[in-house]
């Protein structure tokens, strides 16, 4: 059998996790944790191109990575136009929509650029898989109540959709046979209704829908925010970190870190238990929603991301939303896995790279 070897490039908000995946294989995988005086010291994400590929290069030499036998690179990314689910060759217009943000400032949109710049040196190709602007949504999914505003798929749909993957083959079926809903619980959260391969339906997980989330609001009162938004006591810039970075867990107790969360209510922290009962039957409650999309038709319900570690957590889910379908919890995320897989459909011929344009 033919043996590809793929540099992996996941940039997140505080590290950079990087693998080398020899077909299906991990030869390296290693997380970098990056100070994060530095990377506040930069105004915008793309600014710090520089500063994560040179991290992500000493990495690799350090780890005795030679870049010689590389056959790709394969890289999370980014805020770009919407797109169907897939793996992309990297292409001009994608590099100049990731550098000016078409979409918006993320982490992921360094992966690209970065992953581009590796392989234009090693002449091999690059490549990014099921990025957060993945975009299946029914044309009814788009309507939000005005006609001043459509509702943008904006969600965890790498790591949605390697799930929903491996739910498949635990069924002994393939993802397009089968209709899964899928809640990725992490910093953001983001539930996905998935019929035969595509996400029909699913809240925008960085612009303030859905359930909120350990660092984001999801949705709120839109009458008391318009609201506050012309009370004069706040900038735009304030309102954003309300909604994203600032809101959810974090504005009620503190912290985003779920392990807190629990330890509080351990020590009999009566609000951090409310609030965190609370957060779940959210979820619970767009996972129903969710449902009535598959018209009922739920082959199993996947729940992922790190709070899925949490018996707690998932248990007040589980209570819930049990009589909907069976419950499949893979707690964590494989993004890393999932973007070796994507580069290796291609890399072996049984999928074509698609082009972003
Ligand atoms: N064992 C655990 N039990 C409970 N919660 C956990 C556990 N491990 C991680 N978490 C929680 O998972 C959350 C982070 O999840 P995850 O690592 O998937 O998010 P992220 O990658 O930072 O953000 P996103 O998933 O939105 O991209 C935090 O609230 C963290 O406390
Ligand atoms: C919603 C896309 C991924 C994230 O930043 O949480």
């Amino acid at each position: 059998m033919e043996k590809f070897k793929v540099l992996i490039i996941n940039p997140g908000s505080t590290s950079t996790k990087l693998a080398i995946y020899e077909n299906e294989e991990v030869i390296m995988e290693v997380s970098i944790e990056h100070d994060q005086d530095k990377i506040r010291s930069y105004e915008r994400i793309a600014d710090q191109y520089d500063f994560r590929k040179e991290v992500i290069l000493q990495a690799l030499k350090e780890k005795g990575i030679n870049l010689e036998e590389l056959d790709a690179v394969s890289a999370r990314g980014g805020l770009l136009k919407p797109i169907s689910g897939g793996t992309y060759s990297v292409n001009e217009s994608m590099l100049e929509d990731l550098k000016v943000g078409v979409l918006g400032e993320h982490a992921s949109n360094l992966g690209g650029l970065i992953a581009n710049e590796i392989a234009q040196q090693y002449d091999i190709p690059a490549y990014i898989v099921d990025p957060v602007v993945v975009d299946e949504l029914l044309p009814i999914a788009r309507v939000s109540g005005h006609p001043k505003f459509d509702r943008d798929s904006i969600f965890h749909a790498l790591n949605q959709k390697a799930m929903a993957r491996k739910a498949a083959t635990e069924l002994s079926s393939s993802y397009e046979e089968l209709d899964l809903i899928v809640a990725h619980l992490g910093g953001g959260i983001s539930i996905g209704a998935h019929h035969q391969g595509k996400v029909i339906d699913v809240n925008n997980a960085l612009d303030g829908e859905g359930p909120f989330s350990p660092e984001r609001s999801g949705t709120l009162p839109v009458g008391a925010l318009a609201k506050l938004c012309f009370s004069g006591d706040y900038e735009l810039v304030d309102v954003k970190k309300m909604i994203v970075g600032e809101g959810g867990l974090m504005a009620y107790c503190g912290t985003t870190d779920s392990r807190k969360i629990e330890e509080m209510i351990d020590d009999g922290d009566e609000e951090a238990k409310k609030y965190y009962e609370a957060m779940a039957y959210q979820v619970a409650k767009e996972i129903g929603a969710a449902a009535t999309v598959l018209k009922g038709n739920v082959d199993a319900i996947v729940l992922t991301g790190g709070i899925a570690y949490s018996e707690l957590f998932t248990g007040i889910i589980k209570d819930r939303v049990s009589f909907i379908a069976p419950i499949d919890i893979y707690p964590g995320e494989n993004e890393l896995k999932a973007l070796a897989q994507g580069a290796l459909r291609v890399l072996k011929g049984e999928e074509e790279a698609k082009k972003y344009s």
